[in-house]
This record gives C-alpha cells, sequence and structure tokens, in this order.
C-alpha cells in the first residue's frame, strides 16, 4: 500500500479540492502510510487534519515522522512539513484512501443499505444469504460488526455504522485480501454529511425509509438535510431498490430518476398499499404468517424486469414484526441481484437472526420477554404496535431509557409510543454521557399520558429489567427496548461495562 505525490496531486487537482502546496524542508515522493490521528503516525506517514483537530496533533505528527500533512488551512506547527491545503479535507480523504488502498471497491461487489430504521436488520439478511450463496465470500460493516473474512478473528466489533473513510477502505482491501468477492454494508445519512463515503460508487443502494431522527447538534441541522444526504445514496449506487412505503417516496422517486434508468430502479410496497402518486411497483409482498415469534411473506412480480429475477413465491422468516417483512423483501431483491436465486434465498432466510433485534425470551412463570434496539419513536411505535396486536388486552411492560447528548427529540418521540400503545413504563439509564440520567427518565415521563399509564423511574438498569420481568404475569409482554446487546453505558466520557439486556433477560428467564 502507498501513494505517491504524483498521485496526491493528479487526483486532488482532477476532483478541484488542491489550493496550494505549501513546501516543506524535503518534499517526500511517496508515502507508505496513512492516517488521521498523531497517535498513528510513523516515517513516511501521510497525515490529515480533520474534524475537531487541534494544531499541536500535527506537532506531535511531525516528531513521530509524519511526512506531509492535508488539511483545510496551513498551519505553523507543520511549518517544515509539506503541507497540501485542499477546500474539503474529508472529500481529499476519502479519494486519497482509496487510492492508497489501490481501490478495493472495484473488486467487491458493493451493497448500501440506508434507512432511519432497518438498515441493520436488512444487512444481516442480505449478508447471511450472500455469505452463505458465495461459499463464505462476503463482507459485512455493520453498525453491530465488520466481517472481513471467514475466521473468527476477521471480525471485529463497529464504533460507528460508517467507519471514516480510511478506516472503510482499510476495512475494505482487507476483504479483497482475504478472498470476498461481496460487500454489504450500512450507510449512514452522517456517512455522506462528513463524505466518509466520497467518491464511492454502489453496485447497488438500498434506501429503506425515512422519518425525523438525527436531527440536532452534531448531527444534521434539518429534515432536509437530513433527507439530502440519505438521498446521496441514490445518486451514487448503479442501480437501486426503493421501498415505496417510505415517507417522502415522490421526492427519493424523483432522486433516484434523477441519475438512474427506469431499469435500474426496483421498486416494492405490501400489497393494496395506497401510493400517493401513479407509479407502477415491480414487487408486491403480503403477510402469509404472523405470530410472536415468526412470519412468512409471499412476493409477487409486476414488471419484466422484475420477472428476470424470478422472485415469485412463499419466503420464511425466523424473526417477527411487520416491518421487518419489508426489511425481508428489500434483502430478497437485493441477494438476487447480487447473483442468489430464489431457492437459495427460500433456505437460507428463515434462519437469519440480528444480535439485540427482537429477540424473544420466553418464560414459564411471567411474561415472554422481547430484546429491542427501538430506541426512537418509528422503531418504538412500529415495535409496540405490532405486539399490541398480536395480544390484544394482555398488558404491554415497557422499560426504556434516552441517550444523553444527542437525539433530545427521541424522548419526547418515546413517551409518545408508549402513550399510544403500553400499559407500563419503566424509565431507566441508556448512554447518559454528560446529561443526568433522571432529568431524561422525566422529560420522557412528561410526554406519557399517565392517566392511563403506570410510570416507575428505576435508574439502575438491571434492577429496573429485573422489576420490569417479575411483575409481568403469563401472557403480557415485557419489552426491554435501545440496547439490543450493547455491553457498555456511557457515563461522562467512560464507558462502563453492562451485562447486556439480552444476557438479563437470558438469565432471568431461564429462572423463572
Ligand atoms: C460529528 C462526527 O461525525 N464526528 C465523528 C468525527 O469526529 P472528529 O473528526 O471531530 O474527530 P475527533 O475524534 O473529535 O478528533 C478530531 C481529529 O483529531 C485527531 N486526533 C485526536 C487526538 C489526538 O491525540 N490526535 C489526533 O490526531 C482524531 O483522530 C481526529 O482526526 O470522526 C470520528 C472518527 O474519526 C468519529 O468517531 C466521530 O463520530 C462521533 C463519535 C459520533 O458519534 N458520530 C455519530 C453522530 C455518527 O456518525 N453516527 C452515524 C450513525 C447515525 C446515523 O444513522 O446517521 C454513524 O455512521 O455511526
Ligand atoms: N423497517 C422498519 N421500520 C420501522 N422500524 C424498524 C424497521 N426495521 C427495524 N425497526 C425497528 O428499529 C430497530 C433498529 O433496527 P435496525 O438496527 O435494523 O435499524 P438501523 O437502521 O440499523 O438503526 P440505527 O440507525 O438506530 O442503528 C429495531 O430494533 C426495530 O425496533
Amino acid at each position: 500500500m502507498a501513494l505517491t505525490m504524483v498521485q496526491i496531486l493528479t487526483l486532488l487537482s482532477e476532483h478541484n479540492l488542491l489550493i496550494e502546496k505549501h513546501p516543506g524542508k524535503i518534499t517526500p515522493e511517496k508515502f507508505t502510510h496513512v492516517t488521521y490521528d498523531s497517535r498513528q503516525v510513523q516515517p513516511e506517514t501521510l497525515f490529515f487534519c480533520k474534524g475537531n483537530f487541534k494544531p499541536s496533533y500535527l506537532q506531535q505528527a511531525k516528531a513521530k515522522g509524519a511526512a506531509a500533512y492535508v488539511a483545510e488551512t496551513a498551519y505553523a506547527e507543520g511549518a517544515e512539513l509539506t503541507g497540501l491545503i485542499v477546500t474539503n479535507v474529508q472529500q481529499a480523504m476519502s479519494l486519497l484512501g482509496a487510492a492508497y488502498y489501490d481501490f478495493p471497491q472495484n473488486k467487491l461487489f458493493i451493497t448500501g443499505i440506508t434507512g432511519t430504521k432497518g438498515k441493520t436488520t436488512t444487512a444481516y439478511f442480505a449478508h447471511s444469504i450472500e455469505d452463505a450463496v458465495t461459499t463464505g465470500k462476503t463482507a459485512l460493516f455493520s453498525t453491530i460488526d465488520r466481517i472481513v473474512g471467514p475466521k473468527p478473528e476477521q471480525r471485529f466489533k463497529s464504533d460507528l455504522t460508517t467507519p471514516e473513510s480510511l478506516d472503510l477502505f482499510h476495512d475494505m482491501a482487507a476483504a479483497v485480501a482475504n478472498g470476498m468477492t461481496h460487500l454489504v454494508m450500512e450507510v449512514s445519512s452522517q456517512a455522506f454529511k462528513k463524505d466518509r463515503v466520497y467518491g464511492l460508487k454502489y453496485d447497488l443502494g438500498i434506501f429503506l425509509n425515512i422519518s425525523p431522527d438525527h436531527i440536532g447538534r452534531n448531527e444534521h441541522p434539518t429534515f432536509a438535510d437530513y433527507l439530502y444526504c440519505k438521498e446521496q445514496l441514490l445518486r451514487n449506487s448503479k442501480q437501486v431498490i426503493i421501498n415505496a412505503e417510505s415517507q417522502h417516496f415522490a421526492e427519493i422517486y424523483a432522486a433516484a430518476k434523477g441519475s438512474l434508468l427506469d431499469d435500474q430502479i426496483y421498486l416494492y410496497a405490501r400489497k393494496n398499499l395506497l401510493i400517493s402518486f401513479e407509479t407502477q411497483v415491480d414487487f408486491e409482498f403480503e403477510e402469509t404468517k404472523q405470530d410472536l415469534k415468526e412470519s412468512a411473506i409471499a412476493i409477487n412480480t409486476y414488471s419484466q424486469k422484475g420477472e428476470r429475477l424470478e422472485l415469485d413465491g412463499g419466503y420464511q422468516l425466523g424473526i417477527p414484526g411487520d416491518y421487518n417483512q419489508e426489511n425481508a423483501v428489500a434483502a430478497v431483491i437485493a441477494s438476487a441481484l447480487a447473483g442468489a436465486d430464489a431457492a437459495q434465498i427460500k433456505e437460507y432466510l428463515p434462519a437469519v437472526r440480528v444480535p439485540g433485534r427482537m429477540e424473544v425470551f420466553p418464560t414459564k412463570e411471567h411474561g415472554t420477554i422481547y430484546v429491542d434496539y427501538a430506541h426512537n419513536y418509528a422503531s418504538l411505535k412500529s415495535l409496540l404496535k405490532f405486539l399490541r396486536e398480536q395480544t390484544q388486552d394482555e398488558r404491554l411492560i415497557v422499560l426504556t431509557g434516552s441517550t444523553g447528548d444527542k437525539g433530545i427529540s427521541r424522548r419526547s418521540g418515546l413517551g409518545q409510543a408508549i402513550s399510544e400503545e403500553a400499559d407500563v413504563a419503566i424509565l431507566t439509564t441508556d448512554d447518559p454521557a454528560t446529561e443526568d440520567p433522571l432529568q431524561i427518565a422525566q422529560e420522557i415521563a412528561e410526554h406519557i399520558d399517565q392517566k392511563r399509564i403506570e410510570v416507575q423511574i428505576i435508574l439502575d438498569r438491571k434492577t429496573a429489567v429485573k422489576k420490569a420481568i417479575m411483575m409481568s404475569k403469563p401472557n403480557e409482554i415485557v419489552v426491554l427496548a435501545g440496547k439490543g446487546r450493547d455491553a457498555t453505558q456511557k457515563v461522562n466520557g467512560k464507558l462502563l461495562s453492562y451485562e447486556t439486556d439480552a444476557k438479563l433477560a437470558a438469565d432471568i428467564s431461564k429462572e423463572i
């Protein structure tokens, strides 16, 4: 892996990013390392100054042997180094990162997935099917983990949904080196906003849905910005699959039509869905079975291009939830476009499980426990509405908290979803960061209809989980929402270990 100065200047100039080149004491010809973290610098490193960067980091990079830096402004601390001053360092980093790692994207069939909800679930569905069909040659970059090869040591826990560009291309190159031919990856709106995926083209893009989320400090200033960022997946994919049930479908479809031909756009929707304007979907699906443990769907094709995939027929899912049927249909079409046939998809789909999403733990003497990652209005509403429809009059007991320092609007959303669908709310702690968890819980409580719903605040999450389960009676439902298999609590800049909701549920359910 290496980059020459000639390559760098050519790429930056081609993309109109280079403002000027500040000569240093020595002009390096070649770079054998790239990083955006001064602590990782070694001789012959090209160092990127980005984000909440402090000039002292450049000093440290220089001391450790950095050969040159890329930044949006020249720094006195880098005076003796060659400085490449660019209009947008994140874009420069993504383009140069791809080149440094020898454009690994060209050696993989890449499926990118975006949406407010369902990215991880759909990624797991598609990855499991494609991995089976390619006999272990499909990589996965998800919110939960990154899989760059078939061995256990080639599997890592993720920090971000979509990694920083240098890390992304590093992992893609590792996947290629490990013999992978396919990659399924989640693409967050932040990845587009922060140019983590600048210049990357996807063989296939999936747009699942959009609803208000991720708006606020450090994320998106407005919903329009959030939607615009997500639409970038459509503008950078060679073909796309769009859920026509999504809110703002007309805008999403128009964005796809702006850069793709009709033959490159696959639309799907639930049968009998009324789409707000006249358009023919390629696939319709209908529920053929649904209970609290699993479900089944049938897919029908309505276009010539859809018929080429030969997907008509029934499919079983091992995960309940009507919204998971939407995720599964996207994954079925995606797997077919990636090379799977219907018989293979039907064989592999039922076995797919997603860690921390819709995990079910029955108990003998108390209710059934559901551990799920729902942590905003859209997801909690979908989850509770589904469970409510399945259980009729039995009590729905919901345990949740909400994160501190981000996603502030989620607090009212969670309260609203609980008010609309639940009977009891146990409010607890979920990554409070620098905020007071009691204050967060009280803010959620303010949005709950407390005349109808019993609310308790129990800040110690383990105690709260036990309480929620023990208070339930047979046939009642206990939802442990928001953390899934997250094994930490973020408190004041520290990551404190936490058993996970899933482990607590598994342990308690064995005892009772
Ligand atoms: C707002 C935002 O996008 N922040 C991301 C960004 O931060 P940043 O560039 O400011 O980096 P920083 O960690 O503050 O440090 C500044 C720079 O100094 C460097 N540094 C730091 C210390 C040092 O000693 N030396 C040094 O050189 C760092 O390596 C970095 O390059 O780059 C970091 C990686 O380099 C990310 O970890 C960080 O994500 C933060 C933690 C985050 O929470 N992001 C969320 C909002 C996010 O991106 N979420 C989406 C999912 C949400 C969705 O669905 O849309 C995701 O894709 O995960
Ligand atoms: N298509 C969907 N529509 C609405 N809610 C969904 C959908 N799919 C999943 N959910 C709910 O959202 C939760 C998160 O699902 P998942 O992790 O698949 O989505 P995500 O897009 O990766 O989420 P995040 O951006 O929060 O990481 C699930 O636990 C479930 O409650």
